[in-house]
């Protein structure tokens, strides 16, 4: 089906083609496809083989999903008392559940609830808003941080499409959206709730860091010592996922690693739409309402060796109702050598000393891919 162009809903968007030129290519706005009762999917937006359509995906019975625990934050935590067998437990589960599966839930993390409800309301706002309000509250901007109001990674005219819209802009270090519009205007306050947010979770995560290295026997800093309080990067990604007309043929986002250190993601609305690919299947992620995801990403993949390895995942759509999730990639800084943690007990070491913004570099060039190729980079 030809996609029709409603007045002006189109996503701007500038690439590089394969002479080196800039392009300007105009892409359908997805939600505004789904505003307007499309019935049918375009093919355009058709992204899976058609003989592997998105269904085939499985779902964890009750006896596997205790193979998929949920961390409790508070456990993790040293105070009083904590020595105890509750953290040691809990530090195993960590272990187990961060090598099995790469990501995994949180309880009890200390991010109250008001924060996280303000979050939904100014992403809820944003979303809410007609196109054109959307258009004059940000910039669209597509550049190698594929960053601003938009499509993910549109690379040529006639490529493939996700079902998504998505916002993403830079949150730390402060000055890094400087001189950008990647931060709306409408709703007021979003910036100032997402900032209050971002903050919060590097908490969590700096502390995650610490228990994930403890919880693998190393040194609690190991991993945290790349992560500069200034100069860290955190960069943060809404993902708008309208009701899709075939969930069967089109992902909101296709299979990826993340390039981060930590991932860090929360969703609202429907659940239900992550998928991890598990011994060459794809698991539907059990992920309730009020929990928070976390994943390692490619970088903290290579500062443990290989150890925890950053989870291929993908995003299926739904049929009647739309999801919505907002994910935090916590860098450190860009001008940052990471390498493998130096263990006696890690054998060989598997990856090379990068230069974290290098590696995004070539993340960024080589993504989105059938496989993941892009830690290849830090490979020996
Ligand atoms: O929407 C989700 O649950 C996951 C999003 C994701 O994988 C990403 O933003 O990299
Ligand atoms: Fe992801």
């Amino acid at each position: 089906m030809e996609i029709k162009e409603d007045g002006n809903c189109f996503h701007e968007t500038k690439f590089i083609d394969q002479h080196g030129l800039l392009r300007t290519t105009k892409v359908p706005v997805v939600q505004q496809l789904a505003r307007n009762g499309l019935k049918h999917l375009p093919d355009r937006f058709i992204n899976v083989p058609l003989d592997q359509p998105v269904v085939s995906s499985f779902v964890l019975d009750a006896s596997q999903s205790q193979t998929f625990p949920i961390i409790d934050v508070a456990q993790l935590r040293i105070g009083p008392g904590s020595e105890g067998l509750g953290r040691a437990e809990e530090l195993v589960k960590l272990a187990s559940v961060a090598k099995e599966w790469g990501m995994f839930l949180i309880i009890n993390h200390g991010i109250e609830d008001s924060v996280l409800r303000d979050v939904e309301d100014v992403v809820r706002g944003f979303f809410g808003l007609s196109f054109e309000e959307k258009k004059l509250s940000v910039g669209s901007y597509m550049n190698v941080d594929n960053m601003g109001y938009g499509q993910n990674f549109v690379r040529s005219e006639n490529q493939r499409l996700s079902w998504i819209d998505r916002l993403a802009m830079k949150a730390a270090p402060k000055e890094a959206s400087e001189g950008l519009l990647v931060w709306p205007q409408n709703p007021a306050n979003f910036r100032q709730v997402m900032e209050k947010y971002v903050e919060e979770a590097r908490k969590v995560c700096n502390h995650l860091l610490e228990a994930l290295a403890e919880s693998l026997s190393l040194e609690k800093h190991v991993f945290l010592q790349n992560f500069d309080s200034k100069k860290s990067e955190i960069n943060v990604r809404v993902n708008y996922y309208p009701p899709c007309p075939r969930p069967d043929l089109s992902l909101g986002i296709t299979p990826h690693s993340d390039g981060s250190g930590l991932t860090f993601l929360t969703q609202f609305g429907a659940t239900g739409g992550l998928q991890v690919l598990k011994d060459n299947k794809w698991v539907t992620v059990p992920w309730p309402q009020n929990t928070l995801l976390v994943g390692v990403g490619d970088l903290l993949e290579i500062m443990s060796n290989g150890r925890l390895r950053s989870p291929w995942h993908r995003v299926a759509t739904l049929a009647d109702v739309e999801r919505i999730s907002v994910t935090l990639f916590y860098n450190p800084p860009s001008q940052a050598e990471i390498e493998p943690v130096n263990d006696e007990g890690l054998g060989n070491k598997s990856y090379k000393k990068v230069i974290v913004g290098e590696y995004m570099r070539n993340y960024y060039k080589i993504s989105p891919t059938i496989d993941k190729v892009a830690i290849n980079f830090a490979k020996i």
